[in-house]
């Protein structure tokens, strides 16, 4: 059996690079030692950029896996809770996602679909011709208002407004690539008071928290009567033994939710707007398949159009919002494809190295949409939402709500790159997770004269 080939450089070494610049990071060690490689030892992290390794992961028995309590995932439980399925492991994560997955499926998606187009529609409201905003920011404000709508089923309100806007400074502060720093050592989250960056966080999540539990509270006295949110569904939910969520379950799953559920979608669909305006063959062509279309009654129809389809598959491809999939530790040896993983090893399924491999993707740094309708990938070549035990509860929902938003600007909207953006962007660090620059602006020229009367301008 082959040795890995890698390096053991230790952690405190490789994680500037890893923080700062993960892409070059991975693509190095890529060039260096191939598909499948480890670094550091006592445990080795091990990269995997090939299909049939991922596969063996995904379709391994989720019993062949561990989280473990001190993991760059861990930093996350300030602003999750330990009991976040993000958290959660053996028994305990598969009862909760059990518990989750049914506001996931089906009809649900229907319902969720009006939301979206309403809610774009209303962040749209404030843009004004001639007037740049930051594509990011303007995304993460529709997809933050569509979350907290799908999960509580709140959309106006004093609780509702403090919330948005909380969640919003919250993860805003902790976007920024320095405070990666902070999840990957958790170490460094220390209180020193109102002003120090940590204690502000601890702050604004004390009040975010208070603000759950109440809503908690007042829909289990009183529940809504339709119960279409998530949060309803919820509470309703039991497990095999007929037990319900507890608060603090309740309370951490709506956290996680809510910061999963909108921060990731945000990036992706900034991202796909730039793409969109930065190229005009994509652009026009995306523009001929919305026009063909019309205005649906049906907002689940341009779900189903597959040039649009194609270009957000395309954007999570070239720049997935999550480098990696979630961490899974070996409980004991597994041997795949000629490679043998120690028990202790931390797997990786390398998600960045996976969508740029040349023999899957010719040319991988070209933004192609049409390579997605010449070609079926399988879920172990086109990975964007990770896969197997631990694979995306959001992935069908985050899919429809880009299609969705995407749409619904594009008809309403004609908006310009600045020449000085028209060039290739690199992403940088957000948490865990990877977003474009923050300096990635669009100006509304004016609106599609068809729309005008479609859109309610505030
Ligand atoms: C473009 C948007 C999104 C992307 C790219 C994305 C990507 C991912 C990835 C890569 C994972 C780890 C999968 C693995 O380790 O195999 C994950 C997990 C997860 N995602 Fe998403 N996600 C997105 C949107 C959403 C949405 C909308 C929700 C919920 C409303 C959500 C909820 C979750 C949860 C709860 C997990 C943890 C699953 C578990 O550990 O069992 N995500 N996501």
């Amino acid at each position: 059996m082959p040795t890995l080939p890698g390096s053991n450089t230790p952690f405190w070494q490789r994680a500037p690079k890893l923080i700062l610049r993960p892409l070059d990071y991975f693509e190095d060690n890529y060039r260096r030692y191939g598909s499948v490689f480890q670094v550091g030892e006592k445990p080795p992290s091990i990269y995997v950029a090939d299909p049939a390794v991922i596969q063996a992961i995904f379709q391994a028995d989720a019993a062949q896996f561990h989280i473990p309590s001190q993991s760059p995932g861990s930093g996350l439980t300030f602003l999750l809770g330990n009991q976040s399925l993000l958290l959660l492991d053996g028994e305990r994560h598969r009862r909760h996602r059990r518990l989750l997955m049914p506001p996931f499926h089906g009809d649900r998606m229907r319902a969720y679909g009006d939301v979206i187009c309403t809610l774009t529609k209303q962040a749209m409201a404030s843009w004004q011709p001639g007037t740049a905003f930051n594509v990011r920011a303007a995304m993460q404000d529709i997809t933050l208002r569509v979350i907290l709508k799908a999960v509580f089923g709140l959309g106006d309100g004093d609780r509702y407004d403090r919330l948005r806007q909380l969640l919003s400074t919250l993860l805003e502060g902790l976007g920024t690539p320095f405070s990666a720093f902070f999840i990957f050592f958790p170490g460094l989250q220390k209180d020193w008071g109102p002003m120090s960056p940590w204690g502000r966080f601890v702050r604004i999540k004390s009040e975010i928290d208070a603000l759950i539990y109440a809503e908690i509270s007042d829909r289990r006295q009183q529940p809504y009567p339709d119960g279409t949110d998530i949060l309803s569904m919820m509470i309703s939910a039991r497990d095999a033994q007929g037990e319900p969520l507890s608060d603090g379950e309740l309370h951490d799953e709506l956290m996680t939710l809510l910061v999963a559920g909108h921060e990731t979608t945000a990036s992706a669909l900034a991202w796909s707007l730039y793409w969109v305006h930065w190229l005009p063959e994509v652009n026009e062509r995306l523009h001929q398949e919305l026009d063909a279309g019309g205005l649906s009654a049906d907002p689940l129809a341009d779900a189903n159009l597959p040039y649009l389809t194609a270009v957000c598959q395309e954007t999570l491809r070239i720049y997935p919002v999550a480098p990696t999939t979630g961490i899974r530790i070996l409980n004991q040896p597994m041997t795949v494809a000629g490679y043998e993983f120690p028990s202790g090893a931390v797997l990786f399924p390398n998600i960045y190295l996976l969508h740029h491999r040349e023999d899957l993707y010719p040319e991988p740094k070209a933004f192609r949409p049409k390579r997605f309708l010449e070609r079926q990938y399988s879920p172990y070549e086109y990975v964007p939402f990770g896969g197997g035990h631990r694979s995306c509860i959001g992935s069908a929902f985050a899919l429809m709500e880009m299609k969705l938003v995407l749409a619904t600007i594009l008809r309403h909207w004609e908006l310009e790159l600045p020449e000085g953006l028209r060039r290739p962007l690199k992403p940088v660090r957000r948490g865990l997770t990877l977003a474009p620059p923050g300096n990635l602006r669009m100006t509304p020229l004016a609106q599609r004269a068809a729309q005008r009367q479609a859109l309610p301008l505030g």
